[in-house]
C-alpha cells in the first residue's frame, strides 16, 4: 500500500488551510497513494482568541474532507481538527477517516493533552481549552488495521502497545510538534514506536511558524517496523510518500518475535 504524509502550516485562515491540504491531497492522489495522512489541526493553528467555532463530527470540515476522499478515490485521515466539546469551554482534539467512497469510518479523540512548562522554551497547556479522549481506536485502512492516535500521545509507549496487541499493524501520528522538543525527541519516538510494535509509522507534521509563539519541527516521515526512515519530508509544506510492504511486516514479526514474546 502506498501511503502519503501531508506536511502543512496550518495559520489563522481556515479556507485558505482547507485549500492547501486538498491541494497536497490532490498530489498525493496524483503520486498513487492509496492513504493521505494529514497533520494535527488542519483546520486552524492560531491564538485561542480568533479561533472558528468548533464543529460537531459532521460539519464542514467532515463534509469537505468526505467529498475529497470520494473525488480523488483515496482512504484521507482528516488529520486533526476542533470539535465540539463537552461544554462551552473545552473542545476535543478529534481525528476523522474518510473511505475512498467518502464515508466517515473513524473516529478518534486525542487522549494525552500538552500541558508543559519548558522555561523560556515552551509553554502550552491544552487541557485549558480540549477535553481528553477516552477512546484508543483500531480503524480498518484498505484492509489493514490502523490505530490511531495525534502528536503527544506519541510520548506514552503504553497508548501505542495496546493498539498492537489490539492487532494494529500500522500506527498513525498527525502531529504539531514544538521545534524545541521535535529536534530532539521526534524522530526517536516515532522509531522507537515501530520497533518496539514491529508497526508501521505514518507521523504527519505541521512546520514552521505559527500565530502567536509556535514553531513547529515538520520532518513528516513514514518508518517500518524495523524502525528504519522510508520517508522524510524536507523542511516545506510538501508531501512525502513510501510502500508499505505488509509480508516484510511479517517477516519481521516472525524472525524477531518480540512482541509474541511479552511477559508482562
Ligand atoms: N504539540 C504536542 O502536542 C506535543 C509536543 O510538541 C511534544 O510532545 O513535544
Amino acid at each position: 500500500m502506498r501511503v502519503a504524509v501531508c506536511q502543512l502550516n496550518s495559520r489563522e485562515d481556515r479556507d485558505q488551510n482547507l485549500r492547501v491540504a486538498r491541494d497536497l491531497l490532490e498530489r498525493a492522489a496524483g503520486a498513487g497513494a492509496e492513504l493521505a495522512v494529514l497533520p494535527e489541526y488542519v483546520d486552524y493553528l492560531g491564538p485561542g482568541k480568533t479561533a472558528p467555532k468548533p464543529e460537531s463530527a459532521d460539519g464542514e470540515f467532515a463534509q469537505f474532507f468526505g467529498r475529497a476522499a470520494r473525488e480523488l478515490g483515496i482512504w484521507v485521515h482528516a488529520g486533526s481538527f476542533h470539535e465540539s466539546g463537552p461544554d462551552d469551554e473545552h473542545t476535543y482534539n478529534t481525528s476523522l477517516v474518510f473511505s475512498p467512497q467518502g464515508e466517515l469510518t473513524a473516529t478518534y479523540r486525542k487522549i494525552h493533552l500538552y500541558d508543559v512548562e519548558i522555561a523560556g522554551r515552551v509553554s502550552y497547556q491544552e487541557s485549558r481549552s480540549v477535553a481528553p479522549g477516552a477512546e484508543t481506536v483500531v480503524a480498518e485502512i484498505a484492509g489493514v488495521p490502523v490505530g490511531l492516535s495525534i502528536c503527544y500521545d506519541l510520548r506514552f509507549p503504553e497508548l501505542y502497545r495496546r493498539l498492537a496487541i489490539a492487532g494494529a499493524r500500522v500506527l498513525v501520528v498527525p502531529a504539531a510538534f514544538m521545534m524545541h522538543t521535535g529536534r530532539d525527541h521526534w524522530e526517536v519516538l516515532l522509531r522507537a514506536r515501530a520497533i518496539e510494535n514491529q508497526c508501521y509509522v505514518i507521523a504527519a507534521g505541521q512546520i514552521g511558524d505559527h500565530e502567536p509563539s509556535r514553531t513547529c519541527f515538520g520532518r513528516s516521515m513514514v518508518i517500518d517496523p524495523w524502525g528504519t526512515v522510508l520517508a522524510q519530508a524536507p523542511d516545506d509544506i510538501t508531501i512525502a510518500t513510501a510502500d508499505l510492504d505488509m509480508p516484510r511486516l511479517d517477516r519481521i514479526r516472525a524472525e524477531l518475535p518480540s512482541l509474541a514474546n511479552r511477559r508482562l
